[in-house]
């Protein structure tokens, strides 16, 4: 009997949520066991020659983080999210370890162990968790454990805009400062409040607001994502619900009614904007096992 298991991406920080919020949407990564009694580990895969075949793959080391005695198996990943664009690539890989370990572990693993692991191997909750757990994650530390509150998302659609560069967690975080004033931490923090309330009370008007507020990450990055501010004003023009940068970039991500998107689209290009646009909707179920 075949195991499949099958992980989606995610989309961070939805703007004022930056480490905490994110978004399980409709493209996955999918690992199938080829021999779960292998004599060593291997990972087929089409992501070229710099992802690893063996043990030091992501994949393998997740699944190993949770279950070290894990017996080598035969592995094939193929994936509909680009790697290093803010579409939590590398959060679908470790989700897809653990699951794998979960699924063959002697332990009975539960999703917060997952979880915990998780989060310790990406250093932030905000992608691992809706990957995990599927839908709107808004997600907190405590004492050294993450914990994460799962809600529906109100947007009736989602555009995203890909660039045709990657953009490094690691290289997008190094931009960051290493403290904010006091006045501005008062109102970052503020901004989130507010947003994840409104995101809980469906309220999309604020939303749309609230998204285009970020005081901890966007405007340190936006050199290295020069096209969010004008998708950003595209976007107000046709009336779409806010425009974030999804993860640390370089994608983009706007709520939007479908109704709208080839308009949007349609600007973009007259604006020179060269990028991919996919359609997205939120996956609701997170991580799964398929046989
Ligand atoms: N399926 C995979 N198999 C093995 N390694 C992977 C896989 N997907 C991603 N990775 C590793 O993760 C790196 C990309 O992670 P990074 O955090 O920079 O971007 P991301 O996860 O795609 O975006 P973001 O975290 O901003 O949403 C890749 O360069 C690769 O090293
Ligand atoms: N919150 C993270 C998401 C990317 O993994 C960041 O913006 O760096």
């Amino acid at each position: 009997m075949s195991v499949k298991i099958v992980v989606p991406a995610s989309s961070a920080n939805l703007g004022p949520g930056f480490d905490s919020l994110g978004l399980a949407v409709d493209r996955y990564l999918t690992l199938e066991v080829l021999d779960d009694e292998a004599s060593k580990w291997q990972i087929e895969h089409d992501f070229g020659p710099k992802i690893p075949n063996d043990e030091r793959n992501l994949i393998i080391k997740a699944a190993l983080a949770l279950e070290p005695k894990l017996s080598p198996k035969r592995l094939k990943v193929t994936s509909q999210i680009p790697l290093a664009r803010g579409l939590g690539s590398s959060s679908s890989a470790i989700v897809a370890g653990l699951k794998l370990a979960q699924y063959f572990a002697q332990t009975a693993y539960t999703t917060e162990d997952l979880l915990q692991v998780a989060t310790k191997l990406e250093g932030h909750p905000d992608n691992v968790a809706p990957a995990l757990l599927g839908g709107l994650t808004v997600s907190v530390m405590l004492n050294g454990r993450p914990h994460s509150i799962c809600a529906s998302f109100p947007a009736e659609g989602l555009l995203a805009y890909i660039p045709d560069f990657e953009l490094a967690t690691k290289e997008s975080r190094q931009v960051l400062p290493n403290e904010l004033s006091y006045k501005t931490a008062v109102r970052a923090g503020s901004l989130g409040n507010a947003l994840v309330a409104a995101l809980l009370t469906n309220d999309l008007a604020l939303v749309k607001e609230l998204l285009e507020q970020d005081l901890y990450h966007e405007p340190y990055r936006q050199k290295l994502v020069p096209h969010l501010q004008l998708l950003r004003k595209l976007a107000h023009e046709v009336n779409a619900d806010g425009t974030y940068l999804s993860g640390a970039g370089p994608t983009v991500m706007t709520l939007i009614g479908p109704a709208k998107m080839e308009t949007l689209i349609k600007k973009a290009r007259k604006q020179g904007l060269t990028g991919k646009f996919i359609k997205l909707e939120v996956d609701t179920l997170g991580a799964r096992v398929e046989r």
